[in-house]
């Protein structure tokens, strides 16, 4: 049984939804990655996801574009996190994910990328610009290493191609709740709902919506059509901001204290 599996068991059991909170390694320094990832672990995380900084992250919106700059300032590099998640993996129970382009894993070797992360201990990887009919590049060698590719799909994708996309993976299925970019949002297009219902009735693995998710609010009202919630820039914002105290009632909205 992998994390994921535990993690959602454990889930079921507390009758709570998830809460996947996203940050940026080395946003604040890569010093700060860890006291951050025990936060969201202590304050209950479902999962991490990691990003890696990049130049050209062409899904993100301005708060984690202005995030990966700053960790690229810092001197951020793909390598630097996986030695820092290596270190930081024994401290954490829950799965951790690492979200990056697949640029950044060329330029470093795809071999030695495998190699790292699977050292590092990673459960799985988001990588937005692998269509799923490409990723055999990367599949095998992720799969042997015992990495899961947490797969998207998106308010335009096809029935078929979602139910096809959710047959493969072992993690999670990531339901884009907005068409477009990522950032927070104050409101979503109404046909969200139907659209995390089709979703879950054709997953075999859990459902988490994600994209815009920034209030107490938002988490509850989408938690209530699928699995649970991935909530970044809101995340990240809030790090960057030092209020990291304001990410606790976010995480709160998925417990079965607040489930109503
Ligand atoms: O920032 P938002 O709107 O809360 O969306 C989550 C998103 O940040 C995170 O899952 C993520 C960051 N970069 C991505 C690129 C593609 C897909 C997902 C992501």
């Amino acid at each position: 049984m992998n994390r994921f599996e535990k993690a959602f068991i454990q889930l079921k059991e507390n009758e709570e939804k998830a809460f996947v909170p996203y940050i940026m390694a080395g946003d604040g320094g890569i010093s700060v990655l860890k006291e951050r990832l025990l936060f969201l672990e202590e304050n209950g995380a479902t999962a991490i996801e990691v990003g890696i900084p990049f130049s050209d992250p062409v899904a993100d919106g301005p708060t984690i574009q202005e995030a990966s700059q700053r960790a690229l300032q810092n001197g951020t590099t793909l390598k630097l996190v996986l030695e820092e998640l290596q270190s930081i993996r024994p401290f954490i129970q829950i799965p951790i994910i690492i979200m990056t382009y697949m640029n950044p894993i060329y330029a470093y070797g795809l071999p030695e990328f495998i190699t790292d992360a699977q050292k590092a201990g990673i459960d799985g990887c988001i990588i937005p610009d692998l269509p799923m009919e490409e990723e055999n590049v990367i599949l095998p060698f992720l799969s042997n290493a015992g990495i899961e590719i947490i797969r998207l799909v998106t308010l335009t994708s096809p029935t078929e191609r979602i139910a096809e996309i959710a047959k493969k993976g072992k993690g999670f299925l990531y339901a884009v709740t907005i068409t477009g970019i990522t950032g927070s949002r104050s409101s979503f297009q109404t046909e969200v709902g139907a659209y995390l219902n089709k979703i879950k009735k054709v997953s075999p693995i859990p459902v988490l919506a994600g994209f815009g998710i920034s209030s107490p609010e938002h988490v509850k009202a989408l938690s209530h059509y699928c699995d649970g919630v991935v909530v970044g820039s809101k995340i990240v914002d809030l790090f960057h901001n030092r209020k990291a105290e304001e990410i606790i009632p976010l995480m709160n909205a998925t417990k079965k204290i607040n489930a109503k």
